[in-house]
Formats: C-alpha cells, structure tokens, sequence
C-alpha cells in the first residue's frame, strides 16, 4: 500500500510518497533492526522511517520512501469539530488507581494517558496538519507516518529517544513537566518550582536510569548529567542531555530504539508491571501513541523520537493523545490539567 509520509528534525526534512509494509514486533529488536537497514538499501534518499506501537508484542510499521510527495490540499480548507474525549472523572480515577498501587506493589511510576477527538468536515490531510505543526514546533521532531488500516500518527514530539552516528549516541529523555505561561514572570516561576521539585526530579530520574542501564552494556563512554529545563510551545519538562560512545559502530539505531523502548516516560517502572496496571487504568488501545517514530539509513545510522503530543488521523477523523507520569505525591487534578496542557500542542494545529 502507498500513502504520503513527512519527517522533519534538524537534520532531516522529507516529503514522501511510500510503502507500507508491517514489520516485526519491537520484541525481537534484532530482526526489526535488520529489516529496517534492508529496506533503507532501497528507499527514496535512502533513509527509511518506521513507527513502533506502545505495546512491544504488537506489529511495528514500516514505511520506505519511494518518490516525491503526491499532491496535497490546504489545511484552511478544512474545519475541525469537537467529537468528545475520554472521561476526565475516570482520569482522576485512574491516577487514585495508580497510588493505591503503587502503596501496595513494587511500581513505582506509570504513565496514564486520555484522549480527544475530532471530526473534520471532510477527509483530513495528514501532511497538511504535520506542515502547522512543524511551523509552530520549530525544535520538535515532527513526523506524518502512514501506521495501518488507511490511519497516520501525526505529531510534533520534543523527545529525542536515541540518536545515532558512527559510536555517537545521543538521548535526551523529558519527564517532569509544568504548564507554561503567557506572563513571562508567571512562566519563570513555574520553570524554578519544575527544576526545585522533589517529586518531579524523582519522576525524570526513573526515565534517566532506565535509558541508561539499557544502554551501559554497548557503551565504552555514557555520560548523564543533571537534568536541565526544555520548554516547548505550551511545556516545560525536566532533560537530560545523554551522550555516548558505542563499543561497536555497526549497532543499528533501529536495535537501540527496539530495546530502550517503552521509557518509564511513557509506560513506567518497572516496565511489565507498569504495562498491567495502565491496562488496568486506561480503557482505550494506545495504538501507536506513546510508541515511538524515526529513521535509519543503510549503515544503521538514524534518529528517533518518542510518539507523544499526537494523534491519530484517518478519514475525517482524529484522535488526540496526551499521557502525564505518576508517582507518589501525583495529585489527580494537576495531572489532569498537564494533560490538557500537552494535548494542546496537536489541538493548536487544528484549531481554525
Ligand atoms: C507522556 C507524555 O509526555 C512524557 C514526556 C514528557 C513529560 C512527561 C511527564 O512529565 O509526565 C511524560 O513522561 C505525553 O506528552 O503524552
């Protein structure tokens, strides 16, 4: 099947028209990787681009470039209706759910997500929604890949998850997050109090040795500093900048991204444990949110994000998706109100 796809980061910026193919299950990173690196071998400028599910055991995506991108309409042509959301009283539910657990058990954080949906009164271009948010999320990796049955994941993520060159990795994991605002001193303050937290340091750190341990074994060089502040158009989250040196330049990116992926930024720790106690809180299939997106070229090299602040698209139809990570002292209305705050990095692009 052939449908348009976008990428654009600081490095790469590609319009395409491309293949569809299902790849392995993120579960087994080797063959993943491999037929990632296979594909790049024949792909339109020769990098190929995949999406990972949130859940390991499901199918990834492959999508290999062919040609130049098909025709596209203007997204001011369109409008955008409310289609309702996921209920924010069992969100608050959902976060109470998680602390009694996290009381009662070994997980020590999970991320709970909701949604928002849309209609449009004709059929969505999802190229058109990915140029809005590309112009308003300059820093932002911003992808438009074709998933399956005739749906993208279109989105603007602030997280890079792994990139690589040669022995060079580089992560910058975000968790930690505060609510920008439009008063400068207002938005100040909220950066010192995020930076001051306690609980949300605590939160970021899970991300941090996560990534880390998963990566120390190939690394001859991995260094991870304290964290920093990274601001997008409507948040400030907790970063750190982790860099480091591969033992071995022939591990595929693809490989690396199998195998870190899902962060405790989107699903918790520890991770199987986490994954059953958000089944248990969130009604609705993540599908490819919370997932993550990226590239490899023919040596293996590449980037990747993680799939947050997007939604699904098909039709003329949209999904939203926001998730916020729970530790103990997460209060369910704060969390609530920081979801709707990410949510509206995808809602401003398709606001008319
Ligand atoms: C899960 C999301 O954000 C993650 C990334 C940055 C900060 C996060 C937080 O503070 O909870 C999340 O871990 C999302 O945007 O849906």
């Amino acid at each position: 099947m052939t449908a348009a796809m976008r990428w654009r980061s600081a490095s790469v910026d590609l319009s395409a028209s491309a293949l569809l193919s299902e790849g392995p299950a993120a579960l087994d990173h080797t063959r993943f990787a491999q037929s990632m690196q296979a594909a790049a071998a024949d792909a339109h400028r020769g990098r190929v681009f995949a999406a990972l599910p949130f859940r390991r055991d499901q199918a990834s995506t492959i999508v290999l470039p062919i040609g130049p991108e098909p025709e596209r309409r203007a997204i001011e042509e369109s409008e955008f209706r409310d289609g309702g959301q996921s209920s924010p009283d069992d969100y608050r539910d959902g976060v109470r759910l998680l602390l009694e657990a996290f009381a009662d058990g070994d997980v020590e954080k999970a991320v709970l997500a909701r949604y928002r949906d849309l209609s449009c009164t004709e059929p969505c271009d999802p190229l058109a929604i990915a140029g809005r948010l590309a112009a308003d999320n300059p820093a932002a990796y911003v992808f438009a890949l074709p998933v399956a049955d005739g749906r993208h994941l279109v989105g603007a993520s602030p997280e890079l998850l792994i990139a690589k060159s040669g022995t060079s990795v580089r992560s910058h994991p975000l968790a930690g997050s505060a609510r920008r605002s439009p008063d400068s001193a207002t938005d100040r303050a909220r950066a010192d109090a995020l930076t001051a937290s306690e609980k949300d340091r605590r939160e970021h750190a899970y991300v941090v040795d996560a990534i880390c341990d998963v990566l120390a074994p190939y690394c001859a060089r991995l260094s991870a500093p304290e964290p920093g502040l990274l601001g997008t158009d409507s948040m400030w989250h907790l970063g750190t900048e982790i860099t480091a040196e591969l033992r071995d330049p022939e591990l595929p990116v693809g490989e690396l991204a199998a195998l870190l992926h899902p962060t405790p930024a989107v699903c918790g720790t520890p991770r199987m444990a986490a994954y059953d106690l958000i089944s248990e809180a969130e009604s609705f299939d993540r599908g490819f949110f919370a997932g993550a997106v990226g590239w490899s070229d023919a040596h293996g090299d590449g980037e990747w994000a993680v799939s947050i602040r997007c939604g699904d698209v098909w039709s003329d139809r949209i999904r939203a998706y926001a998730g916020a990570g729970i530790v103990v002292g997460s209060e369910p209305d704060a969390e609530l109100a920081e979801t709707s705050g990410k949510l509206s990095t995808f809602l401003a692009a398709v606001s008319t």
